[in-house]
């Protein structure tokens, strides 16, 4: 079931040769002179060649100088490594916001430079304009507000989004982030302000899966391609539904640009969301929504609302889920042992939130698939909240987390609400992984009893976001658990320097490996919904990514340098696993058949086709 076949291991390599060949076909546009310098997609800044500045009406609106593409990159990389040089020794928070701000200004201006320094500095820039600056964004967000980005539908629009969604000016969109504010990372309700989380996940979109970010068809040619092979290429759209804040700080700040009420519960919400998801494929029936940080009660709710209807997903239940099982089967082959062995490992999972549970019900399934028996599939899971070890006893035991509550009966010497530290002590567990949102809760005490583990190689998995929520750091994690750990955290730290020589391997445990790829390759299947089995190939293709020799260093996800190529190889599977459920309805000019057809390779090159890589295009006019 789990088929480990290693990927080529140029993997690098093969992503570079695929976009070293493109040729940038014509890009159409409808305006002349400073319209264009004022429009990001199509600003080139100094990089507009003569003859497109006569063609154009620019002529005279620039200094007379043309700067090539590669001097505009180097020329903005220098200004970014003085704010880099300029900022030392300033607090982190003021360093990051600085650095999130040139990045934040060069995106408003010239959107292709922007995207192409983001895609060639993935790790350096994700954690600015991504986990976890962006949380520090959006707790800052009413005063940061320059210009809007994505669109805006609140509570007192009811009635009216069906008519709003036409004002988004693009015939086309394809992939839209949805969030409510209600649950931003593990910093609870941030309302309007949860805003920079759509527009990060979407600028990972584009720089992890070539989804095109602009609101015009461009085409581009790839030269090893007949020239009727020309791809469409797809855009993003992120979006807030401001249904009101119960953070009382943000409903008495002045500056807060959110609406100023109480959140609607209930119906009144459902109608909201209806509306919106209404609104969305009346326009764009083939665009996918991602659900992204709502609290749990509506992401459960809404998850269960709308997958069967439409091209839909929650990112915090599913993409994580995957995320968490590649690792945790990473784990498993990390202690030398088979995949086989995976129903043994017990597993602590301290949250019951929407991402624990999504990670327990997967994880859990794979275990009956693993064993073929479903009753006994949860033994070896233990769940906690914040309340303690959950319980058939507990009182008013959450239905989402019933299946996984322990009968008193079968864990002598724990009790219900047992603490994080006895469940340890007791349990021994091979893997304590952490969704809880709160910073620090793997005690130096609760990871010095995880020393007295049944495995040979216990791991560590502190997957709450941003940094501060970690449930503890990674230098405690090796200090006190033990060299010998795997770790694995959501938001990025460094490797740890062990002394000797030996560095105690970091992963960072974050749904950024999968999401890109289960969105790309549901759109590019033209599937009509997302199901559990294009889910689970996602999370197979990322477990089985990894050779063995990272493994056994304790690597258990790839380096976010190669995230364009996991997306691709993740988009593949779940490309393929719709044209098995036999959901994939084709893609523009290919069709379900074709789609059929491919073999595995013929797949993921597919794939890599439709990926958009940024590049100016010569700008034609049409009136
Ligand atoms: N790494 C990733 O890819 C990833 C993905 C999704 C969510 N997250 C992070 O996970 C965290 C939780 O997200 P969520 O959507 O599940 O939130 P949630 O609010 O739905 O759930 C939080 C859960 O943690 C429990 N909890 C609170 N305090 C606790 C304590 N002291 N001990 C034990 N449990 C405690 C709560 O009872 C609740 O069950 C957030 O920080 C989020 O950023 C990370
Ligand atoms: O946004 C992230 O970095 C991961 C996850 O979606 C989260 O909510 O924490
Ligand atoms: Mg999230």
């Amino acid at each position: 079931m789990w088929n480990l076949t290693r990927f080529a291991s140029s993997r690098l390599s093969r992503t570079r040769r695929l976009f070293s060949s493109v040729i940038p076909g014509p890009c159409i546009v409808h305006k002349r002179g400073t319209d264009i310098l004022h429009d990001p997609w199509f600003n080139k800044d100094t990089g507009f060649p003569l003859t497109e500045r006569d063609r154009l009406g620019l002529r005279g609106l620039l200094p007379p100088r043309v700067i090539s593409f590669e001097q505009q990159y180097d020329r903005f990389m220098e200004s970014y490594h003085s704010l880099e040089k300029n900022t030392k020794g300033q607090p982190e928070g003021v360093v990051a916001l600085a650095k999130w701000r040139i990045l934040n200004r060069l995106h408003d201006r010239n959107e292709t430079l922007y995207y192409r320094v983001l895609m060639d500095n993935i790790k350096d820039f994700a954690p600015i304009i991504y986990t976890p600056t962006v949380g520090l964004v959006c707790q800052n967000y009413s005063g940061l507000f320059r210009r809007p980005r994505g669109m805006y539908f609140s509570a007192k629009d009811k009635g009216e989004m069906m008519s709003m969604i036409y004002n988004w000016p693009a015939q086309h969109v394809d992939m839209i982030v949805l969030t409510d504010g209600s649950r931003i990372l593990g910093l609870g309700d941030l309302g309007v302000q949860g805003i920079g989380i759509p527009i990060g996940k979407l600028d990972m979109y584009v720089a992890a899966a070539g989804i095109n970010p602009q609101r015009v068809r461009t085409i581009i040619s790839l030269f090893f391609l007949p020239p009727s092979s020309l791809f469409i290429f797809r855009q993003v759209l992120p979006v807030m539904l401001d249904v009101g804040t119960n953070n009382q700080k943000l409903l008495e700040d002045r500056l807060y640009l959110g609406l100023r009420q109480p959140r609607l519960e209930g119906e009144e919400y459902l109608e909201i969301v209806d509306e919106f998801m209404e609104a969305v494929f009346t326009r764009w029936p083939k665009a996918i929504v991602q659900f992204e940080d709502f609290q749990m009660k509506w992401a459960f709710e809404t998850l269960d609302r709308y997958r069967k209807k439409f091209c839909m997903f929650n990112d915090d239940i599913q993409g994580t889920a995957g995320v968490a099982l590649a690792g945790l089967l990473g784990t498993v082959r990390a202690q030398g042992r088979t995949l086989a062995d995976f129903p043994d490992q017990k597993i602590v999972v301290v949250g019951a939130g929407s991402a624990g549970l999504g990670v327990l019900s997967m994880a859990v399934q794979a275990v009956a698939r693993m064993t073929g028996k479903n009753e006994t599939a949860a033994q070896n899971f233990f769940l906690l909240d914040k309340d303690g070890l959950i319980t058939k006893e507990r009182k008013n035991l959450d239905p989402a987390a019933a299946p996984f509550a322990k009968d008193p009966g079968q864990i002598v010497g724990l009790r219900e609400g047992a603490s994080l530290l006895e469940v340890v002590k007791k349990v021994k567990p091979d893997v304590l992984l952490g969704l809880s949102g709160v910073g620090g809760v793997f005690s130096e005490e609760v990871l010095k009893a995880l020393r007295e583990s049944g495995s040979t190689r216990p791991a560590i998995f502190a997957m709450s976001n941003p940094t501060m929520n970690a449930e503890c750091t990674a230098a405690d994690a090796f200090k006190h658990a033990g060299e010998n750990i795997v770790f694995a955290s959501g938001s990025p730290f460094e490797n740890v320097n062990l002394g000797n020589g030996k560095v105690g391997y970091v992963n960072q445990a974050n749904n950024m490996y999968l999401f890109p790829g289960i969105g790309l390759g549901s759109l590019v299947s033209g599937a009509r919904f997302i199901t559990d089995g294009m889910l689970q190939a996602a999370a197979e293709c990322l477990a089985s990514y990894m050779t063995d020799e990272e493994i056994q260093k304790g690597i258990l996800y790839p380096s976010i340098d190669s995230i364009r190529h996991i997306t691709a190889e993740v988009g593949a599977s779940v490309l393929r696993a719709a044209v098995a459920e036999e959901l994939a309805e084709g893609h523009g000019d290919v069709g379900p058949k074709e789609l059929a057809h491919m073999s595995k390779e013929e797949t993921v090159e597919y794939v890599f086709r439709n990926m958009w890589y940024p590049i100016y295009s010569p700008l034609v006019q049409e009136k």
